[in-house]
């Protein structure tokens, strides 16, 4: 699986989205993506799951070494001593002794950036996260976070598909080397009844779905986290590494309008 490099961790470009897996069902989703070759996890304090994510990597007999474990402390937890504890919460529902990835999952009103972010440095300095970064950031946070403050910040986690513009994001953190993880990037299976990308599935024998994966994956410093229950759904996913696109598919898929937000507004900052 090709990987991201970003603050000396290798992020495979496609990981599995676990928000709504819970209970058995759930963890049984996360142990076929396991066994179907999926390496990278992103979970959080606030779906209710991480118990089930780390019985189903301790279940796989994945080595932990090759595995890229993404999880968030919630925006209800970011003055600094619930950020430790959520952190240490999160490590022993999971059953690990460190993370790949740790994420500020919301920017919450009146936060203070410079203590999580120092706070956050501080989890990644004592080996409890191999990296931190964001999630849901705006430009002006990203710049505080990263000209500002000087955190160390491997990715934004954000909504990303083909009917929403992150230009302004990721014209300012390509040239960085700092990755976008594009969340909802099927746009929550919207894709599949579009039929401007059946047709671009259609021409390669693919499916839209697929095709949404690749135009993600196909972007310089872009990774793509869907989520899919049944390991036919996680396949078919790790599959679209195996379409090619090819410029007039890029031509129509930029063409669709680029407005949609399917994130709750009730949890979105002032985008723009
Ligand atoms: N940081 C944040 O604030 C957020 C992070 N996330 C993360 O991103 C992950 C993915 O985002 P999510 O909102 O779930 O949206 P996705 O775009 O991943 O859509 C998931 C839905 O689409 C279906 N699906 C998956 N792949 C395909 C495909 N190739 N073709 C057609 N349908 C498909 C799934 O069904 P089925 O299961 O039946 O395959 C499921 O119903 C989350 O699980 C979570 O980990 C999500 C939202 C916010
Ligand atoms: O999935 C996540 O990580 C989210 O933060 C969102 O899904 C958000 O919490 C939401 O939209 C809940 O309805």
């Amino acid at each position: 699986m090709e990987t991201i490099q970003t603050q000396g961790i290798a992020m495979p470009k496609l990981g599995l989205g676990t928000f709504r897996l819970t209970e058995a069902a759930g963890q049984a989703a996360v142990e076929s993506a396991l066994a179907e070759g999926y390496r990278h996890i992103d979970t959080a304090e606030m779906y209710g799951n991480e118990e089930i994510v780390g019985a189903a990597i301790a279940a796989s007999g994945v080595d932990r070494r090759e595995l890229h474990v993404t999880t968030k402390v919630w925006y209800d937890h970011l003055a600094p001593d619930t950020i430790r504890r959520a952190c240490d919460d999160s490590m022993k529902r999971l059953r690990l002794d460190h993370f790949d990835l740790y994420l500020v999952h919301w920017p919450a009103p009146g936060m203070d950036l410079p203590a999580i972010m120092e706070t956050m440095v501080g989890l990644k300095d004592a080996g409890l996260t191999r990296a931190i970064g964001v999630a849901n950031f705006t430009l002006p946070l990203l710049k505080q976070a990263i000209e500002e403050i000087g955190a160390p910040v491997a990715c934004n986690q954000i909504e990303y598909h083909v009917y929403l513009d992150q230009s302004a994001i990721l014209n300012y953190l390509q040239p960085k080397g700092v990755p976008v993880v594009a969340y909802s990037p099927v746009a929550r299976g919207e894709v599949v009844d579009d039929p401007v990308m059946q047709r671009i599935a259609a021409k390669h024998g693919a499916q839209p779905g697929q095709v949404a994966l690749k135009w993600l994956l196909d972007q310089d410093g872009v990774a793509a986290i869907p989520k899919s229950q049944s390991a036919a759904g996680q396949r078919r996913n790790l599959d679209s590494f195996k379409v090619t696109l090819d410029d007039e598919d890029r031509a129509a898929i930029a063409a669709l309008p680029k407005n949609r937000r399917l994130v709750d507004p009730a949890f979105a900052p002032d985008w723009d």
